[in-house]
């Protein structure tokens, strides 16, 4: 199976039933949905949205089997390298490989978000996972407002590495946007460039090949439409569906914490008719009263429903 990714690459959120155990039917329906849509290229399983971290071993490999069986191989299942220390990482990943999981979207280890991290350990960590797993990987950018956010060099070391094939690119700083990628992209000209500004797709549209976001397991249609009209340079196009969308991106992504965000993302697919429930678990917290009739009306209104 190819590993393109220039379009949109959902990241799902992981269903739970509600006594709060892995709803491996939820799955079954979630993951055949969205790997049946033209224009989804892969699911990027067990990150934020999927609440990865919140699982055990064992069901982390459950959850990527799962997902696996549920696209009948129609799209690569990608998943979320987490752990924070690049032995068990490396172990994490070659577990993901026996699940079936076709590549690897690597998170910085945890302590580097309070503390920074050492030079050329980052480049080290990719490194290892991918020799020791085989796993092609996802360059994982964070926010410029963390510690963890790679420098250019970095950024340029990692993607030079054999295995490193794309990069998710959060960093929501527009000057780092708009003067990294050019020399990136100029530097590794067959890097795939990936949005995860979920709350500013419309503004990074135009830059990318395409969008890796919990977003796309919502509302895959309209952003599928989206990435075209970006690739296109049509904004009149990409404004009319960001206006389409903008109660909805209110309603999930700017109603708090981007973690709020993935209990809301929920709420969206209940709306949807794809999920029974919005069981998350802790430490996400259920939204406030009310704040699932909010969802469904701006699922409505973006036509989404
Ligand atoms: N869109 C988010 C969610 C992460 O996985 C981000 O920017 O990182």
């Amino acid at each position: 199976m190819s590993l393109d990714l220039r379009g949109l690459t959902p990241a799902p959120v992981t269903p739970f039933t509600r006594d709060g155990e892995i709803d491996y039917a939820g799955i079954k329906k979630l993951g055949s949905w969205l790997g049946g849509i033209d224009g989804v290229k892969g699911l990027v399983v067990l990150g934020h949205a999927g609440e990865g971290t919140f699982l055990t071993s064992d069901e982390q490999t459950r959850v990527i089997e799962a997902f696996v069986e549920s696209v009948k191989g129609e799209v690569p299942i990608i998943a979320g390298i987490t752990r924070e220390g690049d032995y068990v990482a490396a172990e994490e990943a070659k577990r993901a490989v026996k699940a079936g999981a076709t590549a690897g979207l690597v998170y910085p280890s945890h302590g580097w978000l309070r503390f920074g991290y050492q030079e050329g350990a980052p480049q080290e960590r990719y490194r290892r996972i991918h020799e020791e797993s085989g796993l092609p990987l996802i360059l994982f950018q964070y926010p410029d407002n963390t510690k963890a956010t790679y420098n250019l060099q970095t950024q340029l070391d990692i993607v030079s590495q054999p295995g490193v094939f794309a990069m998710k690119n959060g960093v929501r700083n527009m000057k780092r946007w708009d003067t990294e990628i050019p020399v990136i992209r100029a530097e590794y000209p067959e890097l795939q460039i990936l949005t995860c500004h979920d709350e500013y797709l419309l503004h990074t549209m135009f830059d990318v090949d395409g969008a890796l976001v919990g977003y796309g397991g919502i509302a895959p249609e309209p952003l599928i439409e989206m990435i075209k009209a970006g690739k296109a340079q049509d904004y009149a196009k990409a404004r009319e569906l960001h206006d389409r969308l903008l109660p909805v991106t209110k309603n999930v992504y700017h109603r708090g914490s981007h973690m709020e965000g993935t209990v809301a993302l929920k709420w969206a697919l209940v709306a949807r008719g794809i999920l029974d429930n919005a069981t998350v678990r802790a430490p996400l917290r259920p939204l406030a009263e009310g704040a699932d009739k909010q969802i469904a009306d701006a699922m409505h209104q973006a036509k989404l429903v």
